[in-house]
């Protein structure tokens, strides 16, 4: 029989047994995990996987922050964490904040080991970010290093809809989102240095902020709303362009009065489509082959700006050598033949009108896409027609002198008026006036903080009425000088008139006296034949044979 207090004992026993043994089952497992080979141990964690994988209904997708040995970051990465940024970073509790990459704004995004679940076409998702550590190396002077990862998980039996649909729509969007976020760039060739690494650009950049945009650029507003469409119609029209088997470019000519808003123009072109800007100089290529370079290494989502066009180049082909030209007039033959050299130079080292045509619409031209290629010009009639044809300059805008229309976005941009009693006036002398959008612009500028809008507008009524004045003085002077031309003209034409008349009456003269001449040798002939020599014939033969006998 076993005695009551013996159970107590056997417990205690059995706990102390049970303890121990667990404590040495630790002991030898903490002890196998160290020394059993890493292959052993993978074996092992790889078929429970399997048998958990028959029973576990879930998928999971990974996307590394580096993906293999590469120190680029991960693109498919860079995609999923703008789109979460975006989409999810609403819904997570635990949220980090970051410096946009290209940015000066605070990005927020999902912490580490953070889930947040995401709807697609009524299936839901589930995103965590993690993190791998891998240890550091024996010997390395690394330490040990983080690897960052979004896990997608989902359940089985979505398995089509989400790999084929929703992983493109991450991937796209998250790609747009960060066309969207970045900080766009102003990119200039400088011509100035040359590292000599490989991986040098032959850009150089800076970041993008100008502020100008279509809704303050001061235009016809059916005009504006025809351009804001064609690009937005361009910028969406990738398919379109691959469909017509056309390269994705369009070229913009922008031509007019200096002050007239065509660089403005084009930064609200680069914001309202988020493009970048490459700003291209040509004098400062060296030859075509450069440009050439300078081509490819454009990136998408991008205008190449060709500013006052017609002052890069000569567009007929040859370069305008002034300088040369008067020293020719020296008739110095060292100078000479020294210009001749320069020119000859300049003219092998440097861009020429074919080079920039390739540039525009060659096969180089579609490398790349989404692209946008503006120039700029003060004189559209100097630029050669093959440059601005249909094809090259696809789009041509003319900007010219301040309308009403244009008056009035630019009061409503500077004064924040809409109505005023003193436009009435503004409408009759802009209708009556040339004035640039950027002479109205300066005039409406409040030089102090006194200013108003009255004395802004009345400086604007005067700055017209002065070049109202001015155009009037120009025109009487015109005037006058082609009344003064005409009087010249009619002078030269009267006193040519007068010298035909006077030679024309010499040659009568002339005429006359030679028939008259010819008359009367005729008639003398005629009377020797008819009677011999009259007394005055004879007595005139006498004196010439004496006067022949005395000499
Ligand atoms: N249409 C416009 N709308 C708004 N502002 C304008 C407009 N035109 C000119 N301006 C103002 O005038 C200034 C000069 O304009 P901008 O540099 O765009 O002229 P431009 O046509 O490029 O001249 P240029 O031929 O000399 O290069 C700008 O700072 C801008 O503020
Ligand atoms: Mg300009």
């Amino acid at each position: 029989m076993k005695s009551p207090i013996m159970f107590p004992a056997t417990m205690t026993e059995m706990f102390t047994t049970m303890g121990s043994t667990l404590a040495s089952f630790m002991f030898v497992w903490a002890i196998i995990r160290q020394y059993c080979p890493y292959e052993l141990r993978r074996f092992f964690e790889k078929y429970t996987q399997q048998i958990t994988g028959y029973f576990y209904p879930y998928i999971r997708i990974s996307f590394h922050e580096f993906a293999g040995d590469r120190l680029k970051r991960s693109d498919a990465y860079s995609a999923v964490e703008a789109y979460l940024s975006a989409n999810s970073s609403k819904s997570a509790k635990k949220l980090k904040a970051e410096m946009g990459r290209d940015s000066r704004k605070l990005v927020l995004s999902m912490d580490e080991y953070e889930r947040v679940t995401d709807d697609f076409r009524g299936v839901k998702v589930w995103w965590l970010l993690s993190k791998s550590v891998s240890a550091a190396r024996q010997n390395s002077y690394y330490p040990e290093q983080e690897k960052r990862f979004y896990k997608l998980t989902f359940h089985k039996k979505h398995r089509d809809i989400i790999t084929e649909k929703y992983l493109e729509h991450v991937v796209s969007e998250g790609k747009e989102i960060r066309v969207r976020n970045r900080q766009r760039k102003l990119y200039t060739n400088s011509p100035g240095y040359k590292w000599p690494s490989y991986k040098q650009t032959m850009w150089s950049h800076i970041v993008f902020e100008h502020p100008a945009s279509f809704e303050t650029l001061a235009m016809d507003p059916e005009k504006k709303e025809e351009i804001i469409e064609d690009l937005r119609t361009f910028s969406k029209s990738k398919d379109y362009y691959a469909k017509i088997g056309k390269a994705w470019k369009r070229g913009y000519l922008l031509y007019g009065p200096p002050g007239t808003g065509k660089s403005t123009m084009i930064a609200a072109m680069a914001n309202l489509l988020n493009y970048d800007i490459y700003d291209l100089e040509l004098t400062a290529v060296k030859d075509n082959t450069e440009l050439r370079k300078l081509l490819i290494e454009t990136t998408s989502k991008s205008i190449i700006v060709i500013e006052d066009i017609d002052c890069s180049l000569d567009l007929t082909g040859q370069r305008k050598k002034k300088s040369e030209k008067s020293s020719d007039d020296e008739n110095d033959k060292m100078s000479k033949e020294i210009a001749k050299k320069e020119a000859k130079e300049e003219n092998g080292s440097k861009v020429t009108l074919s080079g920039l045509l390739n540039f525009i619409d060659g096969l180089w031209s579609a490398c790349g896409g989404e692209r946008l290629i503006v120039f700029t010009t003060n004189y559209v009639e100097k630029l050669d027609p093959a440059l601005i044809r249909r094809g090259r300059m696809d789009k041509h805008i003319e900007l010219s002198y301040c309308t009403f229309e244009a008056f009035k976005v630019l009061a409503k941009n500077y004064l924040s008026l809409e109505m005023h009693p003193m436009f009435d006036t503004i409408q009759t002398l802009i209708g009556e006036t040339k004035i640039t959008p950027a002479d109205v612009a300066e005039n409406l500028m409040p030089k102090s903080s006194l200013d108003d809008a009255e004395k802004c507008l009345s400086s604007l009524i005067q700055a017209l009425e002065e070049a109202k004045e001015e155009a009037a003085k120009e025109e009487a002077a015109k005037k006058e000088k082609a009344a003064e031309k005409e009087k010249e003209a009619k002078e030269e034409a009267a006193k040519k008139e007068k010298e035909a008349k006077e030679e024309a009456a010499e040659k009568e003269e002339a005429a006359k006296e030679e028939a008259a001449k010819k008359e009367n040798a005729a008639r003398k002939k005629a009377g020797i034949k008819e009677n011999g020599p009259t007394k005055e014939d004879a007595f005139q033969s006498q004196v010439d044979k004496e006067t022949e006998n005395v000499l």
